[in-house]
């Protein structure tokens, strides 16, 4: 697996996850292996475009599940082929929607795993209706927990602050 800055990657095809994936729990593992099937059934490289800092912790200051490191180890577990790790600092977020679709287009993607409330470019402007305008973007049934409820980042960060580790491990289903 290889990493790669911002900018620096350009494919003629492949298939792409974005997001923070903070934790990367069991509903980013299932988006994550959904996503390097499909690269394998196209023939093409499977790519995650993520953040050395979760947005969530830089802007609200949530603690951080996973160190850019660890989550680089989970992802090459998942057998993705390239993650695009972009330094998620003050000058990164002033890039627009369409600086970061115009981004996205280097890669060449046949489909884009994002989940419906994704969001993207400087103050959040750009959403799906907007990407789908440019990309394929196949729909993702949430993962849930035994409790019928949707795993996630600000979930397992919850449980751990109520010190409830018995109950988060589960949920990010590496440890
Ligand atoms: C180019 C770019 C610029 C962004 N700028 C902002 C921003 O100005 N304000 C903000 O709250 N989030 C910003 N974000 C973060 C997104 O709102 C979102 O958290 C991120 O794309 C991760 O998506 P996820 O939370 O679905 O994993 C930006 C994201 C990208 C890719
Ligand atoms: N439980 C889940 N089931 C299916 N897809 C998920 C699940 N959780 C996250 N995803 C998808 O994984 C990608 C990355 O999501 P993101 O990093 O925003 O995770 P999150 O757990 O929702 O984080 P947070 O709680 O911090 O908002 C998105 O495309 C999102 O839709």
């Amino acid at each position: 697996m290889e990493v790669h800055q911002t900018d620096s990657l350009q494919l003629p095809g492949s298939v792409v996850a974005i997001g923070a994936f903070d934790g990367v729990h069991r509903g980013h593992q299932a988006v994550i292996r959904e996503m390097v099937k499909n690269s394998r059934l196209e023939g093409v490289p499977s790519v995650v475009y993520t953040f050395d800092r979760s947005p969530r912790s830089f802007f609200q200051g949530a603690q951080v599940l996973t160190t850019p490191k660890k989550k680089i180890q989970l992802m090459e577990d998942l057998g993705v082929n390239h993650i695009v790790l972009a330094n998620f600092d003050q000058q990164y977020l002033q890039r627009t929607a369409d600086d970061f679709i115009e981004e996205v287009s280097l890669l060449n993607p046949l489909r884009i795993f994002v989940g419906d409330d994704f969001r993207f470019g400087h103050k959040r402007t750009g959403d799906v209706t907007l990407l789908k305008q440019h990309f394929a973007v196949p729909p993702i049934p949430p993962v849930r927990s035994m409790d019928g409820e949707r795993i996630s980042s600000t979930r397992i960060r919850e449980l751990i602050l109520q010190g409830k580790q018995e109950q988060a491990l589960p949920l990010l289903g590496w440890t």
